[in-house]
């Protein structure tokens, strides 16, 4: 059943390239303020479908409503916040310049984007780089950089593809204390993650293989219901061969 105040709300959604499908009869309901975690083995449509959630591409069959909104929508960017799987940044210009490139595109302006500006910086831990070119950045503070520029506008729905890959363990636990305040405060997050820590921390859990959603719970449910002990085990139950 359709819950009316759903953020998500992808209804027998599925994706083709060519003649190769790689997204079968996805249903799936996100409530606000949840974190909502999708796992599953390398080229199982993770990623295509953070796609179509975010509307950077369309799902060939099926209906995806983001705040009741029938996807793909323009006007919905305002109110997504998307980070890419690989970072989208002008290596070339600082890491300021970026922010104020994309601070520009969400009608940021004056003392206001000044100050979105250094908070963001401030949270990724980033704040005595901001004038750095970003080609003299690591791996870790591109992926930083990024969130950064995700979280510019404040969205309400956070849709992270990857977010802490090449962020050590420290920072990555400060970055999660960041998005649990986020989320308390309302924002809806989704995110695709190998970490098998990060998915404990998830409300609930997505496990897609071969472009099927075949479980969807909280992750001490998938655990029960796989018959395993930890996350990691029911991972491999549901993306493997379910032995
Ligand atoms: N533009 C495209 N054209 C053709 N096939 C594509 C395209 N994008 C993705 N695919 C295919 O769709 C399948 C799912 O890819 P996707 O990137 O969604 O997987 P994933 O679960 O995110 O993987 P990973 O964890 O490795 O990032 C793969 O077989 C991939 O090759």
């Amino acid at each position: 059943m359709t819950h009316p105040t759903s953020v998500i709300n992808v209804s027998h959604a599925g994706k083709k390239f060519g003649a190769k499908s790689v997204l079968e009869d996805i249903t799936l309901e996100v409530q606000p303020g949840e974190t909502f975690g999708l796992l599953g083995p390398s080229g199982s449509g993770k990623t295509t479908l953070v796609k179509l959630l975010s509307g950077i591409d369309e799902a060939s069959s099926g209906e995806i409503h983001v705040f009741g909104t029938l996807m793909p929508k323009l006007s919905m960017l305002n109110r997504i916040g998307y980070m890419a799987q690989s970072d989208a940044l002008y290596t070339e210009l600082s890491a300021l310049e970026n922010l104020q490139f994309f601070a520009a595109i969400y009608g940021l302006n004056g003392s206001r984007r000044r100050q979105r500006i250094a908070e963001v910086m401030e949270l990724v831990a980033l704040s005595d780089h901001l004038h750095k070119r970003v080609d003299q950045y690591s791996g870790g503070m591109k992926r930083r950089l990024s969130l950064a520029i995700t979280l510019l506008h404040e969205p309400s729905l956070l849709i992270l593809d990857e977010p802490t890959v090449g962020i050590d363990p420290l920072l990555r636990k400060s970055i999660w204390d960041e998005l649990k305040i986020l989320n308390t405060k309302g924002t809806t997050i989704v995110m695709t993650t190998h970490v098998m820590d990060e998915a404990e921390k998830c409300h609930r859990l997505g496990m897609i293989r071969d472009g099927q959603l075949l479980a969807v719970d909280t992750p001490e449910a998938l655990i029960q219901n796989a018959g395993k002990n930890s996350i990691e085990e029911a991972f491999i139950y549901y993306g493997g061969g379910q032995s």
